[in-house]
Parts: structure tokens; sequence; C-alpha cells
């Protein structure tokens, strides 16, 4: 089988050019798999994802997406089909309701069908009707960084690259969200790519895991259950 994303000798560096942040690290990742990214902080962890939609770029090496170097793509097309939910949730200024379709508009999806996708995703997550008038300051960190994966996941997109998407939710509901984010992962064949500091969690919910180390590849795990 191709891999979806394939990472050739990449490095990458600050703005400035002058601090290395990833250090020619090579790996794939292929259709469907769910990967986790582990490491200290500053590591590199959120460096590697920002790569992957093209956020940040590459200094040194290539990075393939479907056989193609990813910098030949269209931007739009790739933050479409690559979809990143960043450590900091932000509402952008916006009520719950109006963030969650926003994204939707952009790509000039129907008023209706984007009212019909909202309403069966905070169906399916089980988002809270009182909370579709709030706006970000109305809303605990917890309850936002659910809005925003649940926004992410309403785009459908062919790769999710998630920022530590637990780290302020409670136990029970990290677990629920996991779980969630599996079930899509089975039904969709969504690609995911996780970063998170809980090893029970990167264990029980991927299927490789990389450890990055002062922005080298440490180590490469394979976990035969998941
Ligand atoms: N825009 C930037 N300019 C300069 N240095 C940066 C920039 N972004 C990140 N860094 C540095 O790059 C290194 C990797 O940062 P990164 O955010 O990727 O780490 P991380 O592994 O995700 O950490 P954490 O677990 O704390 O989120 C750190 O040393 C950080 O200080």
């Amino acid at each position: 089988m191709t891999s979806l994303i394939r990472l050739i000798g990449v490095s990458t560096t600050d703005l400035t050019g002058s601090t290395v942040l990833l250090n020619n690290i090579s790996l794939h990742i292929d259709h469907g798999q769910i990967i986790g990214l582990q490491g200290r902080s500053g590591a590199g962890k959120t460096t590697l994802l920002r790569l992957l939609n093209r956020l940040q770029e590459i200094s040194q090496g290539t990075i393939f997406y479907n056989e193609k170097a990813l910098n030949k793509y269209p931007i739009q097309q790739l933050r479409q089909e690559i979809v990143l939910v960043p450590q900091e949730p932000k509402l952008l200024g916006m009520t719950v309701e109006e963030s969650l379709i926003y994204p939707l508009e952009l790509q000039k999806v129907s008023k209706t069908e984007c009212q019909r996708r909202r309403i069966r995703a905070c169906d399916i997550w089980e988002v809270p009707s009182d909370w579709l008038d709030r706006n970000e300051l109305q809303l605990s960190v917890g309850q936002r960084q659910l809005v925003t994966l649940v926004r992410a996941t309403m785009l459908s997109p062919r790769i999710l690259l998630l920022d530590e998407p637990t780290s302020a939710l409670d136990p029970a509901l990290a677990q629920r969200v996991l779980t969630q984010l599996k079930l899509i992962n089975q039904e969709n064949g969504t690609t995911m790519v996780m970063v998170n500091h809980t090893p029970e969690y990167l264990e029980s919910f991927c299927q490789r895991i990389f450890t990055l180390n002062q922005g080298q590849l440490e180590q490469e795990m394979t976990l035969k259950k998941n």
C-alpha cells in the first residue's frame, strides 16, 4: 500500500533560519492510520503538525502527500483536506453556532447543508443546545476545545491533525472524545495524527507512535492491538 504522507529527510528552522526546529525527519503515514506523536515540551510536535498543512514550510527534504510533493497542491485544497485542530481553541469572535458553520460557508456549502451538518455533529458529539449562542468568553477552555474539534470533523477532512485535543478535558469527556474520533476513523477512513502527553491515550488510540526529542525522530513504535 502506498503511504498517504511520506517525509524524507525533512528539516525546518525558525523564521530567522538560525535555529533548527526539526532535523532530518523521515517517516510515513498510511491511509486510515491513527498516529500518535509524543515527546517533551518543545520537542517539535506542533511544528511537525504545522508542516503537514503548510502553516510552516520545510527548509530541507521533501513531504509527499498522495505521492505528490505537498508544495505542489493549491493551498486552499490542502487545508480543506488536511485540517489542524490547534492547541489553543479559538472561536474567532463568533458564537458557537456561527463558528461551527463558518468554515463550511467559506467552502460555499449551502445554508441548508451547513445547518444539517451542524445539527448532526452537535447530536453526535453531544454539544448542549444552550452553548450555541455563547461566545468564547462564555465557555471554559475544555468546552472550547470540544467545539473546535467538532468544527474540524464537520469538514470531513481526509487527515485530521490533533494538537493535544484532550488537554483541557476531564477524563470522562476525554475518553468520549477519543471513542468518537475512533468511530470517525473507522467509518470514514479519516487518517489522524494526534499529539498527546497522556501515554494511556496514545496507547489505546493509536496504531503507531512517534517520539520526538529535540527536533529529532527518536523512536517509532507499532501497537498491534489497535
Ligand atoms: N515560530 C517560532 N519561532 C522560533 N522558535 C519556535 C517557533 N515555534 C516553535 N519554536 C521552537 O521550536 C521548538 C519546538 O516547538 P513546538 O511547539 O513544536 O514543540 P512541542 O513539542 O509541540 O511542545 P509542547 O508539548 O510544549 O506543545 C521549541 O523549542 C520552540 O521554542
